[in-house]
């Protein structure tokens, strides 16, 4: 039997998912000298996703096993929400999942099971094989809360979520805005709202609850998960905050073969210090054509420089706001006339995708415009970047009010964009505010300082460098 712990991390579909998991991987195999398997079901239409395995696999840290996409459009209909798909996804991959584990010799098993959050239902192979189980959150501490509260919400609460007059109370945390509220509770009768709270009852099934935040960025949560009074009778696991997990620069680049534009760093190179606002809203987020109108506007009235990740609008007010583009589509037929020779000399705009984090990393940048995705935020606070977050999907909503609120490193439109259409004079403020004026001054120095709390909970003996100790390196097996 091999001696080394061994950690197999089932994770779903898509950027945001797969990155925050090979991150978990190295630091496995790093600081625990853990051998880790990692089991992906790329997207099919994603060309990013296969570059980024690819990358990952060479040099050879850990094994990526790639398991065919399964087949469910006999379990859902063509418009299902993207929780549904990714948690029918999952459930129906669990086949394969398990046999490609039962079919590995013996001593080379894996000894700890890490599932992500679309994945709880794999959970039960952990029992099976009689190995310490546990779930990982690509997000925050608030996110688990919201999650594992949702069955006592569901229990508790008549009416939609959205129609409350009163924040959503969860016993020691932050209350959760009704508006802020994640996708899946948006409609109580969807499908992906069922999925959601089976999700949350599946967590306190696991043996642990890692998630991609730290300590000192989330005490009150992580406290409240952690006491018996309060949040930790629902969750009743052990909680591992064992963030920030970001990509480094070189392994960023590494993965963006072929994206890494020349002329990019090029220009960017020849920028002021803290200069340019980057414009991002994560690995397929899109607006609708006329808030990129505005923001087209907004950015040129600004008068600062910029980096503008386009991708072609949404078609519909109702539409996902996600899109992974084609590389057909041409810029200049959705922004708005004259733009881009009008800010030839101030902007660049780059066509559907950027090599975010060497471009945060770069000095030339002192701003970044978000859909505060958790990845982005993280990458944003780790190379001291303030933000514009821009909430469109998933969670993104109360990472918005976390990175404003209580983390005082962003600002944000006065309602939610996607309730409304905000100007160009409002985008305007919100530029110059982070990039030009005394406010943004004050943020910088927060996210300066989150940097270093970050920085500490990586280093030896630090938060996250003792909790990632913590894991289970399960070395008993029943089968
Ligand atoms: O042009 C691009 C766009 C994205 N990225 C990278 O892609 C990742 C995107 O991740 P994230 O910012 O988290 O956004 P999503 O892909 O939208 O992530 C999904 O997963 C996250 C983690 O669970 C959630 O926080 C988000 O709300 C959810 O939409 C980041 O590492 C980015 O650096 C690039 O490198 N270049």
């Amino acid at each position: 039997m091999s001696s080394k712990p061994h950690a197999a991390i089932l994770c779903s579909p898509g950027l945001g998912h797969l990155i925050p998991s090979l991150e978990l991987a190295k630091r496995l195999v790093t600081h625990r000298n853990f051998t880790v398997t990692i089991f992906a079901i790329p997207s099919p239409t994603s060309k990013t996703e296969s570059e980024l395995l690819k990358a990952a696999a060479t040099p050879k840290f850990f094994d990526i096993i790639e398991l065919p996409p399964p087949d469910i459009s006999g379990c859902v209909g063509p418009n299902v929400a993207v929780v549904t798909l990714l948690a029918v996804m999952m459930r129906e991959v669990r086949p394969a999942f398990r046999s490609a584990i039962l079919g590995m010799e013996y001593s080379l098993r894996p000894t700890v099971l890490i599932v992500d959050l679309f994945s709880t239902e794999s959970l039960s192979i952990g029992d099976e094989l009689g190995i310490p189980k546990y779930v990982y959150v690509a997000s925050t501490a608030w996110l688990v809360a919201l999650t594992v509260y949702v069955p006592v919400f569901d229990r508790e609460m008549e009416g939609e979520y959205v129609d409350q007059t009163e924040p959503l109370r969860i016993p020691g945390c932050k209350p959760v805005q009704p508006d802020d509220v994640v996708d899946p509770m948006l409609d109580r009768t969807d499908q992906q709202y069922l999925e959601y709270v089976r999700i949350g009852t599946n967590f306190p099934k696991s043996d642990g609850i890692l998630m991609n935040t730290w300590e000192d960025l989330e005490h009150k949560t992580i406290d409240a998960l952690r006491d018996e009074g309060l949040l930790g009778r629902v969750a009743k696991v052990p909680i591992y905050p064992i963030g920030p997990l970001t990509r480094s620069v070189q392994s960023a680049g590494s993965t963006s073969t072929g994206l890494r534009e020349e002329g990019l760093f090029n220009w960017l190179d020849k920028q002021p210090c803290e200069s340019v606002i980057f414009v991002s809203l994560g690995s397929g987020g899109t607006v609708s054509f006329e808030q990129m109108t505005e923001m087209a506007w907004g950015l040129e009235l600004s008068k600062q420089r910029f980096i503008w990740v386009v991708r072609p609008p949404a078609k519909s007010a109702d539409a996902a706001y996600f899109t992974s583009g084609n590389r057909d589509d041409d810029p200049s037929t959705y922004l708005p006339k004259g733009f881009l020779t009008r800010t030839h000399d101030v902007g660049l705009v780059v066509h559907l995708w950027a090599p975010q984090v060497d471009i945060l990393s770069h000095p030339s940048i002192g701003g970044f415009w978000s859909h505060c995705g958790w990845n982005s935020s993280l990458e944003s606070i780790t190379n001291e970047v303030p933000m514009i977050v821009w909430p469109l999907h998933a969670e993104q909503r109360i990472n918005a009010t976390m990175l404003t609120e209580e983390l005082g490193v962003a600002v944000r439109s006065k309602v939610l964009p996607l309730k409304k259409v905000v100007d160009r004079e409002e985008i305007k403020e919100m530029v110059r505010k982070i990039m030009v004026d005394k406010d943004g001054q004050a943020i910088r120095g927060r996210v300066k300082e989150l940097k270093l709390s970050a920085a500490k909970a990586w280093s030896v003996g630090g938060s996250s460098y003792n909790a990632i100790s913590q894991i289970s390196s399960g070395n008993q097996r029943k089968c």
